[in-house]
């Protein structure tokens, strides 16, 4: 096994590597650094999440000289992953201090042309806006020594293809040319050879591209009950966080609106969000305040966030390839992960064919009946109480029921505690969830609404906002239920109209509050 140390690094970067908690190379780590720091091309191939960015950083950064010019150029396919990936370089060269840009469209090409202009010594970016730079003269590549294509079989595809050669021939002949991918088909590594010389090839694990630790399943699902499919599987899962795959960018705007009006903390992903807008969703995502990010391949290659347990195909993956990195935002670094697809009766080819060329075996499930949601709501929160209760550092809480015990039943104390943690009633949920056959009061109309507990807004002020929108007195406005993630509220009927009206057009704490008349909910199967 080799150690860091024998890689010969500088102290700096020993150090830096330390700092960022890695305590040896991975594989492809191991056998790539040596080799690029010789000055050889090379094209690196090992599974998802396996440290493939440090196998180019790590040297990257070691031969990074005093001199001021652009030394090394790592292309990416995406904004989210040359931000990525410049974070990570940036860790490597936190005491070498080494310069380092990302540069992408959608920011400011001033401020970019600026710090460009007072030396950067390696810069990471997508290839429209580094071509931007070219063309104006702002970026000079003539003193580089390495290129990087991360992605590089996607860089290497026809959607980039034109760019980078438009790139490479600002660059000078004699340069090291690095590719590196989870994914690197025949043709592309052969394609590749005209713009590299002589390169060793660094291939880990040989003949099976996915990631073992992800468990891999799939739904056979109906077109038209697919959300509901998809609801169902989430609420039978411990998601920490998710990545839900869409095919469209339309279908990510309309998966994530129906998934944020039945209440779950999710946010959408796509090229056509503005810049700002997609870097708020990212920093909410990797701060864990969504836990389900919708999004199109955007997000399928190179992203790394900790955490992420599971990856959902809401749309199968047209190619092996895509299939192959969408299910890598899982299972990193040594962790387990799950990698749900769902697929509909026509795309059953696909799915096969998915198989073949991965040579991975995906285990079928049905989709769970309600009666199974609240069978496994169940059974995870009462494992969640388990865990909680050995990890132990309790005492503050027993203080607190140490008074009680004697005066109540300890059972129906922790009853108690369990139905205020949960955040969800699953008392109400029987009666109210089926409305028009338990019955909601007569006369009175209920809205589903999307915020929650978690928007801090009480009953009172639920009344105030409603009454004053909609101009209705606040007798209107009958039995409010505040869950975790939505409300349930009963009005008039003959208030109902101005109460749809109203609420459709406004806010609560800046975003749109989705509404609608609430419909019975179909009865758990017993
Ligand atoms: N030697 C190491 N020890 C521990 N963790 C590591 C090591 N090298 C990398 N990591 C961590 O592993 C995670 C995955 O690394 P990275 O993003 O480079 O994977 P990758 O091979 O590029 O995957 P992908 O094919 O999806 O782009 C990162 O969080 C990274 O910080
Ligand atoms: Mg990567």
């Amino acid at each position: 096994m080799t150690t860091f140390f024998e890689l010969n690094l500088g102290k700096k970067i020993q150090q830096a590597i330390s700092d960022m908690g890695f305590e040896e190379p991975s594989p492809i780590q191991a056998q790539c650094i040596p080799v690029v720091l010789t000055g050889s091309d090379v094209i690196g191939q090992a599974q998802t999440g396996t440290g493939k960015t440090a196998a180019f950083g790590i040297p990257l950064i070691e031969m990074a000289g005093p001199s001021k010019h652009v030394q090394a150029l790592i292309l990416t396919p995406t904004r989210e992953l040359a931000i990525q990936v410049a974070g990570e370089l940036r860790k490597i060269a936190k005491y070498k201090r080494t310069r380092t840009l990302p540069i992408y469209g959608g920011q400011s090409i001033g401020s970019q042309i600026r710090t460009l202009q007072q030396g950067v010594q390696i810069v990471i970016g997508t290839p429209g806006r580094i071509l931007d730079h070219l063309r104006r003269g702002t970026l000079k590549l003539d003193k580089l020594k390495t290129l990087v294509l991360d992605e590089a079989d996607e860089m290497l595809d026809m959607g980039f293809i034109e760019d980078i050669e438009a790139i490479l021939k600002e660059t000078p002949e004699d340069r090291q040319t690095l590719l590196f991918s989870a994914t690197m088909p025949y043709e592309v590594k052969n394609l590749s050879k005209r713009y590299m010389n002589n390169p060793q090839n660094v291939s880990i694990n040989r003949g099976e591209v996915t990631v073992p630790l992800i468990e891999q399943v799939y739904y056979k699902v109906l077109e038209r009950t697919k959300l509901e499919s998809l609801s169902r599987i989430i609420d039978s899962e411990e998601v920490e966080l998710g990545i839900i795959f869409c095919r469209t960018k339309r279908g990510v705007d309309e998966l994530t609106d129906a998934l944020m009006s039945r209440g779950y903390l999710a946010d959408g992903l796509h090229g056509d969000l503005s810049q700002a807008q997609r870097d708020r969703v990212m920093r909410k995502f990797r701060h864990t305040e969504i836990q389900l990010l919708v999004a199109t391949d955007v997000a399928a290659r190179g992203i790394d966030v900790e955490n992420v347990t599971h990856v959902i195909n809401f749309d199968i993956p047209q190619d092996p390839e895509s299939y192959v990195h969408r299910i890598g935002r899982t299972g990193r670094a040594g962790k387990h992960g799950l990698a749900l697809t769902l697929v509909t009766p026509p795309e059953f080819k696909l799915l096969k064919q998915i198989e073949k060329e991965t040579k991975a075996k995906l285990i079928s499930k049905e989709v769970p009946s309600l009666a199974d949601v609240a069978e496994r709501q169940t059974e995870i929160w009462r494992d969640r109480l388990v865990r909680t209760m050995q990890d132990g550092k309790l005492a503050t809480y027993r203080a607190i029921l140490s008074g009680l015990v004697d005066e109540f039943d300890p059972l129906d104390l922790a009853a108690a505690a369990l139905k205020l943690a949960s955040g969800e009633d699953f008392e109400a949920q029987e009666s109210d969830y089926n409305f028009g056959e338990t019955g909601g009061a007569p006369g009175m109309v209920r809205f589903f609404l999307n915020i929650g507990r978690s928007a801090k807004i009480g009953p009172s002020d639920l009344v105030k906002l409603i009454s004053e929108e909609a101009g209705i007195p606040g007798g209107a406005i009958g039995k409010i239920d505040i869950f975790e993630k939505f409300t349930f509220v009963e009005v008039q009927e003959e208030s109902a109209p101005f109460v749809f009206e109203a609420l459709r057009k406004s806010r609560i704490n800046g975003s749109r509050i989705n509404l609608e008349p609430a419909r019975p909910r179909e009865r758990a199967r017993k």
